[in-house]
């Protein structure tokens, strides 16, 4: 399978490093123009850098988006359209309904598909199983260190530096909370869209000074029963936002699509 990555930060470069290191490395990175000049800096060099995608190599099979919502608006329905499918860690981008629509149309132009990785959270399978019978109410609460919370709204929101109890500095809707916080709430994202949808699924989120992971939580109720999921996910080194867990859920969503049987 020839692989293309979007990305180069935290996520982009535990992918490039795992694929390289199981033989099966990525062909091809898309990068901002004014990257293009620069020397390769995560450990995966001999991958071709292009700044669009026609400028890369002939048969890529899957590309993977590591890079945020900006890379999935502007690359995901053209690899769509070319009949290359995409794996997403940008689910919140699909709180905007345009976007979701452009992508679904571009999806079935090319006859793709986009997958979204389950990211940093759980339980997606048990959401969707039980959205079948009927589900009555989702809840979905983050929590993470200030550190995990920089450069998000929660800066506006908080004083992050001198906090000396968890503070919540969001609560509303998946679609909200997706839409302010792009590079946060995609587990958000992720719940809602495995569940109750973007409108009714309800989010808060929290500083937490007290903790060193990044603590997710669903809880959910319907004609199934009810269950609580609840993960404390560690961190990527190089950043504080980003569960590593995340960036494992893009490896294994490219494994099960190399395998015969799959869960
Ligand atoms: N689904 C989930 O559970 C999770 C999803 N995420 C999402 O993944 C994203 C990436 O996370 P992480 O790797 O930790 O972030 P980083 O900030 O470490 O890296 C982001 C990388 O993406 C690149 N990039 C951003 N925009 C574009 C673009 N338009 N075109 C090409 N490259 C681009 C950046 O390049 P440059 O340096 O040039 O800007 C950088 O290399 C997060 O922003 C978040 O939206 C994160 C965690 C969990
Ligand atoms: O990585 C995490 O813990 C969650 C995250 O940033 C997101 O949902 O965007």
């Amino acid at each position: 399978m020839k692989i293309g990555i979007i990305g180069g930060g935290a996520i982009g470069c535990f992918v490039a490093q795992r694929l390289e290191a199981s033989g099966g490395g990525a062909q091809v990175r898309l990068v901002r123009p004014e990257r293009l000049a620069e020397a390769a800096g995560d450990g995966v060099p001999r991958v071709a850098r292009v700044a669009d995608l026609p400028d890369g190599p002939d048969g890529i099979d899957l590309m993977v988006d590591c890079a945020g919502h900006a890379a999935l608006i502007d690359y995901g329905a053209q690899i769509l359209e070319r009949g290359i499918d995409l794996i997403t860690v940008s689910v919140g981008a699909l709180a905007d309904r345009d976007l979701e629509a452009d992508l679904a149309a571009a999806a079935r132009r090319g006859g793709t598909q986009l997958h979204l990785a389950s990211g940093a959270i759980g339980a997606l399978d048990c959401l969707a199983a039980a959205k079948v019978g009927g589900l009555s109410k989702v809840v979905y609460t983050g929590r993470k260190p200030p550190a995990g919370w920089r450069g998000s709204l929660a800066e506006e929101r908080l004083d992050l530096a001198r906090l000396v109890q968890a503070e919540r500095h969001f609560e509303g809707t998946a679609r909200q909370a997706a839409a302010l916080y792009p590079k946060n709430a995609n587990v958000a994202a992720a719940v809602a869209i495995a569940g109750v949808g973007f409108d009714e699924t309800r989010v808060e989120l929290l500083a937490d000074p007290g903790i060193s992971a990044n603590i997710h939580e669903v809880t959910a109720s319907g004609v199934f029963g009810a269950f609580t999921f609840r993960i404390e996910g560690k961190a990527l080194p190089d950043n504080p936002r980003s569960s590593a867990l995340a960036a494992m859920s893009v490896i294994s969503a490219i494994e099960r699509r190399r395998t015969a049987i799959t869960t």
